[in-house]
């Protein structure tokens, strides 16, 4: 799938559809592809993530997921970025080769997290080694320290990149420390990098301080809402997309409170998509019936009007 625009807007980060016995499930992927663009207006993905549950799956099942999302997204969608990050090198190696081999868009890698990096030269020497098995395959690094507990500052690891590795092309932003992005987007005069944000609940502060787009959860779900942020944004109306970011952070607000996982992100993406995704697997459990009820009647209940009559 060559891009033909360069990615912005929105990723949705897709969850990983399983059976009730706990199997990958491709057979529901080609109506979940439908199901972002005509419902929710989303036209990229970010598949085998952290929403995906991409480190709880073999290598075996990530490779027959990234096929059916590139078969099923071929002529529908305008990326398909495949997360690749593994903890063994070879691993991450093999998959990049093999996003590479099926037409994916991009690629990304999360730092390794259980040996980690221990500075900039070590982080970068691993993406090296993974970004080089795909060299015609546009690579985003992966910031999540929230999770890998890698905090390597991003400004700092952008410094000469484009040396070390020639098909860097930007980073998946998954962290509060906006002074950080900041410093890659003022850097980056040039504008050859792209900076998708990852913090959906305060996805406008990134955008005011130049955030290309944004990769979430919630835009499986909310994604029609958050491109009408993104409208309003674009268009200099800040009153109004504010209105919008407050209206997704009610939701996310709430459910937080509840306890908001990839397991949550399940539940609400079936009973809003009717699609069966299934239960995430091990170590996560299912939500709660009271979360699924909590969080279906949150929307239901007129919440989409709730804010200075938005819908
Ligand atoms: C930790 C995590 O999963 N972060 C996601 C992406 O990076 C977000 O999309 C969150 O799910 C979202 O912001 C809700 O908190
Ligand atoms: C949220 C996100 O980007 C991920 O699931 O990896």
């Amino acid at each position: 799938m060559a891009p033909r625009k360069k990615l912005q807007g929105l990723v949705a980060a897709t969850v990983t559809p399983m059976t009730p016995d706990g199997q990958i499930n491709l057979s529901v992927i080609r109506q979940y592809v439908d199901y972002l663009v005509s419902k929710q207006n989303v036209k990229n993905i970010f598949v085998n993530g952290t929403t995906g549950e991409g480190l709880a799956l073999s290598i075996q099942e990530r490779k027959q997921l990234a096929e059916e999302w590139v078969r099923q997204g071929k002529d529908k969608l305008d990326h398909v970025i495949i997360h690749v990050g593994a903890l063994s090198l070879p691993g991450s190696q093999e998959l990049a080769r093999h996003a590479a081999a099926i037409g994916a868009s991009g690629i990304a890698v999360i730092a390794p997290f259980f040996f980690k990096p221990t500075s900039k030269d070590e982080l970068l020497a691993f993406l090296r080694e993974v970004a080089s098995e795909a060299p015609a395959v546009p690579f985003y690094y992966y910031h999540i320290p929230p999770l890998t507990g890698v905090k390597i500052r991003v400004e700092e690891l952008l410094d000469g990149i484009k040396e070390q590795i020639p098909t860097f092309q930007g980073v998946k932003f998954s962290d509060t420390d906006l002074l950080d992005l900041a410093q890659c987007i003022n850097k980056n005069g040039g504008e050859e990098f792209v900076f998708l944000y990852g913090v959906d609940e305060q996805l406008l502060s990134a955008l005011a301080i130049g955030a290309n787009g944004a990769v979430g959860s919630t835009y499986n779900y909310l994604g029609q809402k958050t491109n009408m942020m993104l409208q309003a944004f674009a268009q200099h109306d800040l009153a109004l997309a504010r209105k919008y970011q407050f209206l997704t952070g009610e939701f996310l607000n709430f459910v937080i409170k509840l306890g908001f996982g990839v397991a949550q992100t399940k539940a609400v993406m079936t009973f809003v998509s009717g699609i069966p995704m299934g239960p995430p697997r091990l170590p996560l459990v299912k939500a709660s019936e009271e979360f699924i009820a909590k969080a279906k009647a949150k929307l239901d209940s007129g919440w989409g009007l709730s804010v200075n009559g938005l819908s």
